[in-house]
């Protein structure tokens, strides 16, 4: 029996119908449309088995897969080696055209050249395009076509570039949605992917608080922020959607959009900076490295209440505040003398949005060795940061229940660290 002629759209940080720009082109090919999903067990076997991103991204499926059966279609997943599924589903489809969204880390742009070249060699051919960001690779560069590692200028270039086509196009998809293939594919449950569901959710994103961004959006208790980064991460939301509203809404919100985008392009032309020092001056840093002062920051049992409350709550939730990931961060690399990349790990392992552009390079800016970074004498006082974004403590007391019973004295006094810190620091940058 000859087998019908079908195109894949690959579903992978895009986990959205709607505004889809893969998809949108997918849905317009000459051939039905199979919606694919690959649970990569390269990514997958280094994961607990409850892992909520794993169970975020399964209910994500559930839901494409529900608006799928709208269209009498449905979502095929797979589990395994990326590269031995498409070998599977090339020898068991007859696959004209592949359609997927771009993504920047080193890992994926590997992956999808493997993919890419496998396709071809199977006279399959395939289209990537961009989705998760407004402008990427060398969309935004400086006059000399070199990559920006400042941020201001940066933004100033990308806003220019963004006002002047208007607004960030949107795809409808919707005229195209007869184009979906019609298979009853089965839906795996999540224990079949070898996952059980984890107790941490994902908070639906909240962008009610957004008009007073600027004033709240540093203090932890009011918990004013948008929550929209696991979203963004997973592409359950779409960039240009979102991006076109804080245009009209909220600058200062858009300039952390852009802030987001920075990273994406710092990682995507100096992916290095993953395992390295953006600053290769800063390779000299004599790190203490002390594995018990780390395991007293991962439980949050340090004696500082702001470090202690925020690493708490991202034990508990998945979930930390920004400033706070400011503070935690400067206290492991700067009051512990702990090389910034055993944060990121840690971060990487519990964040529900963890992205390895916006990680790294946060941790970098926190450590003084990034991009851009904060300067490497500025150690945040954490009983200053304290006063001035909890005054009243409700946040410490919303993750420390034991705070006003005798909390426990400093594992380290601030004065001595920040002296120690500036000292090691001065005398590991090579001039
Ligand atoms: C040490 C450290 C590690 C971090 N690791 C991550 C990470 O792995 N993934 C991640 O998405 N963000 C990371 N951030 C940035 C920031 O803390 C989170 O994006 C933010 O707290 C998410 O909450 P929100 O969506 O409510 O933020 P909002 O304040 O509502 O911001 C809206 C969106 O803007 C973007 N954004 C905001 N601040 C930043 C920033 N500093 N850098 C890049 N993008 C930003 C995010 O996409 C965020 O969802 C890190 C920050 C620090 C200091």
């Amino acid at each position: 029996m000859t087998k019908q002629k079908v195109s894949f759209f690959w579903f992978r940080r895009d986990l959205r119908l709607e505004d889809n720009t893969g998809l949108f082109h997918a849905l317009q090919s000459d051939f039905p449309v199979i919606p694919l999903f690959i649970f990569d067990e390269d990514i997958l076997d280094n994961l607990p088995k409850n892992d909520a991103r794993v169970t975020f991204i399964y209910d994500s499926l559930q839901k494409i897969n529900s608006q799928l059966s709208e269209f009498g279609s449905s979502i095929l997943i797979k589990k395994g080696k990326t590269t031995e599924v498409w070998k599977s589903l090339i020898a068991e489809f007859d696959i004209q055209n592949v359609f997927f969204n771009k993504d920047y880390e080193p890992f994926a742009i590997k992956r999808d050249s493997s993919i890419t070249s496998l396709l071809k060699e199977n006279n399959i051919e395939s289209f990537s395009f961009k989705d998760h960001v407004i402008f990427e690779e060398k969309e935004i560069t400086k006059a000399d076509g070199l990559p920006y590692t400042v941020y201001t200028p940066y933004k100033n270039k990308w806003l220019e570039k963004y006002h002047f086509s208007g607004a960030a196009p949107e795809y409808d998809s919707a005229p195209f949605q007869s184009n979906f293939a019609k298979n009853q594919f089965p839906f795996p449950e999540l224990s079949e992917i070898g996952f059980e569901r984890s107790a941490i959710k994902v908070q639906p994103h909240d962008l009610s608080k957004i008009s007073n961004y600027k004033e709240t959006r540093d203090f932890p208790a009011l918990d004013s922020t948008s929550y929209l980064s696991p979203h963004l991460r997973f592409g359950s939301v779409s960039i240009r959607k979102l991006v076109n509203w804080a245009n009209r809404k909220n600058q200062t919100f858009l300039s952390e959009l852009i802030w987001r985008e920075f990273f994406i392009q710092i990682l995507f032309s100096f992916p290095n900076c993953v395992n390295h020092n953006f600053k290769s001056a800063y390779d000299g840093i004599q790190w203490r490295n002390n594995e018990e002062d780390f395991k007293r920051w991962c439980s949050g049992t340090t004696g500082y209440p702001m470090v202690d409350a925020g690493m708490r709550q991202l034990n508990e939730t998945g979930y930390m505040h920004n400033r706070v990931r400011m503070v935690v961060a400067s206290f492991l690399c700067k009051h512990l003398l702990i090389n910034w990349q055993w944060g990121e790990a840690y971060f990487a392992e519990k964040l529900l949005d963890f992205e390895l552009a916006s990680n790294v390079g946060n941790w970098q800016w926190a450590a003084g060795t990034g991009c851009d970074a904060a300067p490497y004498f500025r150690v945040f006082n954490p009983e200053i940061q304290q006063k001035k974004f909890d005054e009243k403590g409700e946040y410490i007391r919303k993750w420390i229940p034991e705070f006003d019973f005798g909390y426990s004295e400093p594992m380290v006094d601030h004065a001595f660290a920040r002296d120690r810190a500036i000292a090691t620091y001065k005398a590991g940058i090579i001039k």
